[in-house]
């Protein structure tokens, strides 16, 4: 695609999102890598940051809208049809930016690269987007046009309809329809305050000075912190350097509870962190006094994160190494903790990573399922006696949560559950945690 009359905000973001959509690369990644080959900074990366994750969050909304507007939309060329639904969804979610600067991007590329022909439909296509915009952000539009219940959910929550189904059967419908509502807000900033810092009774200082006056702030055993981003430049001004310093880390909080309720800080040890990818729960655990840690994941870059993430951190150094759980244990001695934080469908974050719904497919579901048993049946083979094993995921599926379990204890009678958290479902939760203590008893 060639650059020269897109603006750079809107060139990145497209790249970046083919990038995700087409080659299936994290969006982050993709984007940070968008960001630095064109050299975009400042208020263009801001721009692009929100117009990807933006669109992502309510692409199945935009979708819909060229769906009905448009007689064939899938005879438009991908990034054709990826241009489109962006400029709908800056037209309908970013009241800031002028229909004019909307209606000449979406022109100019699509005269660039597909001719004159395409570029009129762009143009009568915009058109009926701001004749109708009222209309295209209330519920009713996608009430009256849907082709039922499900459809609705499926086209106004921007949810894939086999999510649509399966949280229907899973949960009931009103309980999916608040959950397909959840997801379809951006998840807030959580932090985590790196106590072993010597800034960190100044910075709980600032946040606690500022709790009452700010609405949004949630703190957890006060060094777990979420709230929104504006709160977050309130609370925390120099927090790029602060992270960079090692006295903050980002993570959500409800990572950080799920770890918290699981009694983290008082497992025994040696504890064996068998998914750490690049570290979030390794480092919490190191964080809150536990010592004995040992971290592997088969990705060598996470792990390779993972190393930075300690240092940055000032952490002392622990045994990380690139390595399969399900197959043998890494190390000599048998850990007395287990903590398999597992891959999953990830149906639970959606509000953070909202390039998962458009990239998982139902197909994904079974080969995670038999990885989840397999990292079970490994860690009871290899576990310390008495010792516990920790099982941790971030979907809302019963399928890779509690049936796991009834699965693992199937086969392992042994083992019974000693502790349980789960994410309550409530108005003001965007992400959701399982997870389970096991022990032999
Ligand atoms: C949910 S993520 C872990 C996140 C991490 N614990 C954190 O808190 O930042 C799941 C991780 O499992 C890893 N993984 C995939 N297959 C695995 C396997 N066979 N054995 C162990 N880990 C695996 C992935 O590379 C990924 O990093």
């Amino acid at each position: 695609m060639a650059a020269s009359r897109t603006p750079p905000a809107r060139f990145v973001a497209l790249q970046a999102l083919q990038q995700t959509l087409q080659q299936g690369n994290d969006l982050q990644f993709a984007l940070d890598f968008q960001l630095r080959r064109l050299h975009v900074s400042g208020k263009d990366a801001n721009l692009a940051t929100e117009l990807c994750y933006g669109y992502l969050r309510n692409k199945g909304r935009v979708a819909f809208c060229l769906e009905h507007f448009l007689q064939k939309p899938g005879k438009l060329p991908p990034l054709c049809r990826t241009a489109f639904e962006l400029a709908t969804y800056e037209t309908l979610f970013l009241e800031r930016i002028p229909e004019f600067a909307t209606r000449s991007w979406l022109a100019n590329l699509v005269r660039q690269q597909w001719g004159s022909g395409l570029t009129r439909l762009a143009t009568a296509y915009m058109t009926n987007i701001f004749k109708n915009k009222a209309a295209l952000n209330a519920s009713e539009f996608y009430q009256k046009n849907a082709s039922d219940a499900r459809a609705f959910l499926s086209a106004f929550y921007s949810l894939p309809l086999w999510i649509v189904d399966l949280w229907t059967e899973a949960y009931g419908p009103e309980t999916a329809q608040r959950l397909a509502a959840a997801q379809i807000h951006p998840a807030p900033l959580g932090l985590r305050i790196n106590p072993l810092h010597a800034g960190k009774d100044e910075l709980v200082r600032q946040y606690v000075a500022l709790e009452a006056e700010s609405a949004d702030l949630e703190i957890l055993d006060s060094l777990s912190v979420s709230c929104s981003r504006e709160t977050a430049r309130r609370l925390f001004p120099e927090l790029s350097a602060d992270i960079k310093a090692g006295a903050i880390s980002r993570q959500s909080l409800e990572s950080q509870r799920i770890l918290k309720e699981l009694g983290a800080g008082s497992w025994g040890e040696p504890i064996w962190d068998v998914c750490a990818g690049r570290g979030g729960k390794t480092c919490y655990l190191l964080e809150r006094g536990q010592k004995q840690v040992r971290a592997s994941d088969p990705n060598p870059f996470r792990v390779h994160g993972l190393s930075r993430e300690l240092e940055r951190l000032g952490l002392p150094p622990i045994p990380v190494v690139v390595a399969r759980g399900d197959v043998r244990l890494p190390w000599q001695k048998k850990p007395a903790t287990i903590l398999l934080d597992v891959p999953c469908s990830g149906l639970g974050v959606l509000s953070r990573k909202s390039d998962i719904k458009w990239k998982r497919t139902p197909k994904d579901i079974p080969p995670l399922i038999a990885l989840q048993d397999q990292l079970l049946r490994q860690s009871a083979e290899v576990l310390r006696p008495g010792g516990r094993i920790v099982y941790i995921t971030c979907t809302l599926n019963p399928a890779e949560n509690q049936a796991r379990i009834d699965h693992f204890l199937g086969e392992h009678p042994g083992f019974s559950i000693t502790k349980r958290y789960e994410t309550q479902i409530n108005d003001s939760a965007r992400e959701f945690f399982w997870g389970v203590v096991l022990e032999k008893g």
